[in-house]
């Protein structure tokens, strides 16, 4: 793919950053422009005053004797400035670098909990990703910056060139600066497609060098001997990203010669030119040191712009990856009425010809779906592994959009709105957050407001008795930061320690018991139904005998709902709800 980017008018990125900066931090923002602005004046105020100095020098007589001493000591000053200057700048710059990572990470992340959950999951999505974020703000603007400040530089220059009469060796060195211009813009477009292209695969490289140092994927890799299968996996992705690196470097190293091929040329054109002119016309001293000192300047100047407008045309491709990540599409935001009403009333919940598809899936994962769950309903989705129980769960909590059909969500005569269900829910679920960080965080996640009520965060955690295993609420849980580690089953309890904090409208609990010892499973199980009496409530389950608790049952097979009833009646139809819950039965026998 070749990689352009859209030329859109008034330079939108370099003002995006100026006013992020900006607004983020006003005084190093301010200090950056001062500084860059009074390069420029400095260096030629440098220049014409050495100028000076050496013509009253040539033509020295007592008289000049005052001035000589004044411009010397205003060079020392100048030189003293621009020191000061460039350390200032510097200053600025790192200043504004810390600015410019944390805005750049914040602004993906805030992006990234606007996306609808079914896009967050889309590969292309992580991939716009991780491109947006190899994007760098302040370098994107002093890159802007360098090159506005190096153009009028040479431009000064050029002008100053031309008063003397170098017509030729101006029209000379612009023909080259453009010729370098168009070459190095044209060789860094097609390093960054090279390096843009790399990203998924260096996805896969970590993910690899994860799997091999990640603690719970040591013992089955040590136990089936797969390192090195997954090694030679690794060497592959390493050794086409180097053959693509290799084609970037040559392509770059081949512009990087030309261009020192074509200074070195400009370098000897320019001092025989001089110093022919100079030679032949008998100019002053002064004006000899000037041109030479120009001259030097053109060689810093020139290869500087070159260098400095190419890593800007990649950072502008970079920033079309970024902006094109913030033009993903949100899901509309929730809804303020709702919120402030917010109230416990049972939630009904309507589905009709419900049909979903996942956007990397090709056929669908739920067909046909019709049910209608009461308020304060207790339901049972029982199902063979991978028959849709869980996706309709996330349906039926908004995070996906139906791919044909409807959800609809009541409390009392009021519709909830789709993205509004999440609120009122409560949920364990099956792949639940195991975090890293101290036990009141991993419990207050059922209801962030209660992170500094000790009483509730206790009383939460000694109903799912995750508090028997000697912790308190601040005591750091996960071994990734040097917390204490848990069990699967002491996990478990901790998240379902978060649905007791809550009123919820609608609670589900998405196989919340799997990792628990039996007693521990029916005791826990207990609890949901004590928690599921005033509110509806969905548990999803392999253990049919819990089933027989519940108001209704619906029995999943291959995305359709195939049977449904009570546990009674599923029993009386023969059906194959009465086969499973026999061949379960049959293995406790
Ligand atoms: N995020 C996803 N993207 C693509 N496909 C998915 C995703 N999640 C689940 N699936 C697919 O949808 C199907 C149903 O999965 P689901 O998790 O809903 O089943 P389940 O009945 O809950 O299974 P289990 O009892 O094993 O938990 C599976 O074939 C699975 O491959």
């Amino acid at each position: 793919m070749e990689y352009t980017y859209k030329e859109r008018c008034c330079l939108p990125d370099f003002l995006y950053v100026v006013k992020l900066l900006y607004v983020k931090d006003r005084r190093n923002s301010l200090l950056y422009f001062i500084t860059n602005l009074l390069s420029a004046p400095i260096l030629f105020g440098e220049l014409f005053t050495t100028k000076y100095v050496v013509d009253l020098i040539q033509n020295f007589n007592p008289n000049t004797y005052q001035h000589i001493l004044l411009l010397v000591s205003l060079l020392m000053v100048m030189l003293y400035l621009a020191g000061l200057n460039s350390s200032l700048r510097a200053i600025a710059i790192t200043n504004l670098t810390s600015t410019s990572i944390y805005e750049l990470e914040h602004t993906i992340l805030e992006k990234t909990s606007k996306l609808s959950t079914a896009l967050l999951e889309d590969p292309a999505t992580k991939t716009k990703r991780e491109k947006a974020k190899r994007l760098s703000l302040i370098d994107l603007l002093d890159q802007w910056t360098g090159v506005t400040v190096h153009l009028i530089t040479l431009v000064v220059l050029m002008v100053v060139l031309s008063v003397y009469g170098f017509y030729i060796l101006v029209l000379i060195i612009l023909g080259v600066q453009i010729l370098q211009l168009y070459l190095m813009k044209r060789m860094s477009q097609k390093v960054e497609s090279i390096s843009a292209n790399q990203t998924s695969s260096v996805r896969m490289i970590n993910y690899l060098v994860d799997l091999l140092i990640n603690r719970n994927s040591i013992p089955e890799i040590r136990m089936y001997r797969m390192s090195s299968y997954l090694f030679s996996s690794m060497k592959e992705s390493f050794t086409n990203n180097f053959k693509q690196m290799h084609r970037k470097v040559i392509y770059s190293e081949t512009l990087n010669f030309s261009q020192r091929l074509i200074m070195i040329l400009l370098n000897g054109t320019t001092i025989a030119i001089l110093a022919i002119t100079i030679g032949s016309s008998g100019q002053s001293a002064g004006l000899f040191v000037l041109l030479l000192q120009i001259s030097s300047q053109l060689f810093i100047v020139i290869p500087a712009l070159t260098r400095v407008y190419a890593d800007l045309a990649k950072s502008r491709l970079r920033y079309e990856d970024y902006t094109s990540y913030l033009d993903l599409e949100e899901q509309v935001l929730r809804d303020q009425e709702v919120n402030s009403n917010r109230n416990t009333d049972p939630m009904k919940v309507q589905v009709h010809q419900l049909f979903f598809r996942y956007p990397t899936n090709a056929k669908n994962t739920l067909s046909n779906v019709n049910m209608t769950i009461h308020p304060g309903e207790r339901i049972a989705f029982v199902g063979e592994n991978g028959s849709g129980k869980s996706t309709l769960v996330k349906l039926i909590l908004g995070l996906y959009p139906a791919t044909a059909g409807n959800i609809q969500w009541f409390k009392g005569e009021n519709e909830v709105l789709a993205l509004n269900v999440t609120q009122d829910t409560r949920v364990v679920f099956q792949d639940f957050i195991k975090l890293q960080r101290p036990i009141r965080e991993n419990i207050a996640l059922g209801n962030m407001a209660t992170i500094h009520d000790d009483s509730r965060l206790l009383a939460a955690m000694k109903k799912a008795e995750a508090d028997n295993y000697g912790v308190r609420l601040d005591t750091l849980v996960g071994p990734q930061f040097g917390g204490i580690d848990l069990s699967g089953g002491q996990w478990q309890r901790l998240a379902i320690a978060r649905a007791y904090l809550n009123d919820g409208a609608l609670m589900i609990f998405d196989e919340p018991t799997a990792a628990l010892d039996p007693y521990a499973e029916q005791q826990a199980f207990d609890t949901f139904m004590k928690l599921g009496d005033q509110r509806t409530s969905i548990i999803v389950t392999h253990r049919l005998y819990m089933s027989k608790f519940v108001d209704r049952i619906f029995l999943v097979e291959q995305g359709e709902i195939v049977e449904s009833g009570t546990h009674e009646e599923l029993m009386r139809v023969d059906g194959k709800y009465k086969k499973m819950f026999n061949r379960q039965s049959s293995l406790y026998v």
